[in-house]
């Protein structure tokens, strides 16, 4: 395949409700969609990374600029050189990320671009994401994720609303003053049947464990990402201390990093994120690590439009996708997505059967979102 250019393409989707977690309050999100021109099919990739770097250090003005000066050239060379005198040549997306390794970091740029590779590639081969991926099911049970809200009756209201709409699995967003007081309300209102769980983002230390340990009779799926990234010790030494489960997020960020963090028993549960781990051929990669160590893993969610949300329902389809993830229904965070919006069904999420991505931007929406297109030549 030829890859002859990629447009870069900021848009502006302003959310349904403000979504606070223990980092900050978002009200809209500013995204980088790549558009990959081939000689063959056009593909389509999703940046997660949002406008300040507060959940990683990587934000949406960075991932374009690593794109234009670092990362577009690096592939274009790899593209030039795999050019053998009539020999097929041309690039294949699993040529992306060896391509792109000598640049440091910028992961969710790394695998936005390998995204949109691997979506034009298999438009060409009329394959799916699903079928690539090792789908085995072609519908996924979908959670949702709960900001903090301002007071717990509202939070009560918002958990309501998403049970009515079916959702299989509630996580709330906790931080230190947040956290006990709405486990217990939820746990006393709806029962100790609903699956639930909390995410941190990074919010406590380990002096917090035995406040954490509160949270044991609960009965909690898992924690998420209580400490901060770097702190693979101090998650073991947490895990050696509640008994709810420890599920790492932001600290894993490859198949490296998990396999440490898994030997070391940091986590006995794994988030994974395509963006965050440098795109969905690595997050495979996790994925199979962790069924080969019986650690369970669910995808979860960067509020991703629905080209994001249709890749991240053909990886929650793989077998070790054991646990309901964020993917949600579009209308969870945007009153009008990009594409079809994915809508949920019996609690599930249709995995798209398409070829690629299954789905593409409805190119009117798209335009109304917009704010910048750049076309990069290759
Ligand atoms: C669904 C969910 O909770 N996602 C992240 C946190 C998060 C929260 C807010 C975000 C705003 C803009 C972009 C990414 C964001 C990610 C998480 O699991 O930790
Ligand atoms: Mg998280």
């Amino acid at each position: 395949m030829k890859l002859q250019g990629v447009e870069l393409r900021r848009i502006t989707m302003p959310l349904v409700a403000p979504f606070r977690t223990s980092f900050g309050t978002e009200h809209e999100r500013d995204i980088l969609l790549l558009r990959a021109v081939t000689d063959g099919a056009e593909g389509w990739g999703e940046c997660v990374a949002m406008a300040e770097p507060l959940y990683s250090s990587e934000y949406v003005d960075a991932a374009a600029d690593v794109l234009r000066r670092f990362l577009l050239p690096a592939l274009a060379r790899r593209q030039a050189s795999a050019r053998r005198p009539g020999g097929a040549g041309g690039l294949a997306a699993t040529d992306v990320g060896q391509a792109l390794a000598p640049v440091k970091g910028h992961r969710m740029a790394k695998a936005a671009l390998e995204m949109a590779v691997l979506d034009a590639e298999l438009r060409t081969l009329g394959r799916s994401f699903a079928g690539e991926l090792g789908a085995v099911v072609h519908r996924v049970p979908s959670g949702v994720s709960v900001g903090i809200h301002d007071t717990v009756p509202a939070l009560l209201d918002a958990v309501d609303g998403y049970l009515t709409e079916g959702y299989v699995r509630i996580k709330l967003k906790i931080e230190p003053g947040w956290d006990l007081e709405p486990v217990r309300a939820v746990r006393e209102r709806f029962g100790d049947d609903v699956l639930l769980q909390v995410d941190a983002n990074t919010a406590y230390t380990l002096g917090d464990a035995r406040h954490l340990a509160r949270l044991d009779p609960f009965d909690l799926l898992l924690i998420e990402q209580p400490l901060e990234e770097e702190d693979v010790l101090g998650h073991a030494e947490l895990a050696r201390r509640i008994t709810t489960p420890v599920c790492l997020d932001e600290s894993i960020v490859s198949a490296q990093t998990a396999a440490a963090a898994i030997t070391l028993g940091a986590c006995s549960i794994i988030n994974i994120k395509p963006g965050r781990v440098g795109g969905y051929l690595e997050a495979r990669r996790i994925h199979d690590l962790a069924v080969a160590h019986g650690v369970a893993v669910w995808c979860g969610g960067m509020l991703e439009t629905g080209l994001g949300r249709a890749a991240n329902a053909a990886l929650a389809a793989l077998p070790g996708f054991t646990l309901p993830g964020d993917i949600s229904g579009s209308g969870r965070f945007y009153r009008t997505d990009i594409t079809e919006p994915f809508v949920l069904d019996d609690g599930h999420i249709a995995v798209p059967a398409g070829p690629g991505l299954g789905v593409t931007p409805l190119p009117d929406l798209l335009d109304e979102f917009t704010t910048a297109t750049e076309w990069v030549p290759l």
